[in-house]
C-alpha cells in the first residue's frame, strides 16, 4: 500500500534527519513510529505527505510515486492522505459541522467551501462520522467549547471526511489525559479496520504504542532500528532506540513514615510499563510549505 525505499533526508543545514529508511505498510495496519527527540519521526511522516522534501529515495503510494508529484496532481494525491494532529488544528470561531467539512476543501474548490456550500451527499457523510466519532450531539457547538478529547474526535472525523487511504497522525495523544489518550487511540484502531485503512502514528507514549499498534517501528538517529511486534519490544530493544536506562524498575513510592525507604528501593514491572517522555510539541505537521 505504502511503499519506502531507500529514502533519506538532508536537511539545508546539513542536519542529516533519515537515512535509508526502508517501509512497507499493507491496507489496515496501524504502525506506532517511536524514538527519542530529533529522531526523525517527524521529518518521515512530512516526507510522506510532502511537507519535507526527500532527498533520496521513492515513496510510493499504491502505484503513485509520491516523490515524483508537483502541483495539481500533488494536491490530489494528499487527499488520499488524511492527517491528525497534536493539537487538532481546528478553527476554533467555527462549529464542529463546518470543522468536519473543511475535509472536503481538496474536493470542491476554493470559492465553494469558502461560501461554505457542500455538497449534500459530503453533509450526510459529516453526520455519519460525526456519530461513528461519538459526537452526535455536538455538531453545532464551537470547536472552541469542546475538550481535548473532542477536539480530537472532531480531528479524527474531518480526515476520515477525504475518504483517505492512509492516516498520518502527529502525537495523537500529547495533549490528554490518560483515560481520553487510550479511548482515542482505540477509536483510530477500530477506524482503521473497519475502513482497512494504513496509519503511522507518531507517539512518545511507549505503553500506549503497544496496546494499540499492529507494529511498531523504532528509529534512532534517522535509522530504523527496530521494525516488529508490540510484544517484541523488549527492555533491551528498548534500549538499543532511546538509549541506557533501567526499563524495569520504577521507585517504591515515598513512604512519609519511613525515610530510608524513599528512593533507595525499586519493584520490577513489565517492559510494557515503560513510558517514554510524552512532552506536547508545536504541530509541525500542519505547518508551512515543503523544506
Ligand atoms: N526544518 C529543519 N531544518 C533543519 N533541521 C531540521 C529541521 N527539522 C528537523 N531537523 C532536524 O532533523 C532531525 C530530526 O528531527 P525531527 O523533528 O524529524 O525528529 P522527531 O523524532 O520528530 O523529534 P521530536 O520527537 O522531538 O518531535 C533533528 O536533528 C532535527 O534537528
Amino acid at each position: 500500500m505504502l511503499t519506502l525505499t531507500g529514502v533519506g533526508k538532508r536537511y539545508p543545514t546539513g542536519d542529516r534527519a533519515l537515512t535509508d529508511i526502508q517501509l512497507s505498510l499493507p491496507k489496515g495496519q496501524v504502525m506506532a513510529l517511536i524514538g527519542p527527540s530529533g529522531a526523525g519521526k517527524s521529518t518521515l511522516i512530512r516526507c510522506v505527505n510532502r511537507l519535507v522534501e526527500p532527498t533520496q529515495g521513492s515513496i510510493r503510494l499504491e502505484d503513485v510515486e509520491l516523490t515524483k508529484l508537483s502541483g495539481s496532481r500533488l494536491r490530489h494525491a494528499r487527499r488520499s492522505m488524511g492527517m491528525i494532529f497534536q493539537e487538532y488544528a481546528l478553527v476554533d470561531r467555527l462549529s464542529v459541522m463546518e470543522n468536519v467539512l473543511s475535509g472536503q476543501l481538496g474536493y470542491v474548490g476554493f470559492w465553494r467551501s469558502f461560501l461554505r456550500r457542500y455538497p449534500q451527499e459530503a453533509v450526510a457523510e459529516a453526520f455519519r462520522l460525526l456519530e461513528r466519532v461519538g459526537l452526535p450531539h455536538a455538531i453545532d457547538k464551537r470547536a472552541d467549547a469542546l475538550s481535548g478529547g473532542q477536539r480530537q474526535r472532531v480531528g479524527i472525523a474531518r480526515a476520515l471526511l477525504q475518504s483517505p487511504k492512509l492516516l498520518l497522525v502527529d502525537e495523537p495523544t500529547a495533549s490528554l489525559d490518560p483515560k481520553t489518550s487510550r479511548q482515542i487511540m482505540r477509536l483510530i484502531r477500530e477506524l482503521c479496520a473497519e475502513r482497512e485503512l494504513a496509519a503511522i502514528i507518531n507517539i512518545h507514549d511507549v505503553a500506549l504504542a503497544q496496546q494499540f499498534a499492529d507494529r511498531i517501528v523504532g528509529l534512532r538517529a534517522g535509522e530504523i532500528v527496530f521494525d516488529g511486534k508490540p510484544s517484541d519490544l523488549t527492555s533491551e530493544m528498548l534500549t538499543t532506540i532511546y538509549g541506557e536506562e533501567d526499563w524495569d524498575t520504577t521507585p517504591e513510592p515515598a513512604d512519609d513514615d519511613d525515610e530510608e525507604s524513599s528512593g533507595a528501593t525499586s519493584h520490577v514491572t513489565s517492559p510494557q510499563a515503560a513510558t517514554a517522555p510524552h512532552a506536547p510539541r508545536q504541530n509541525r505537521l500542519a505547518s508551512g510549505g515543503a523544506q
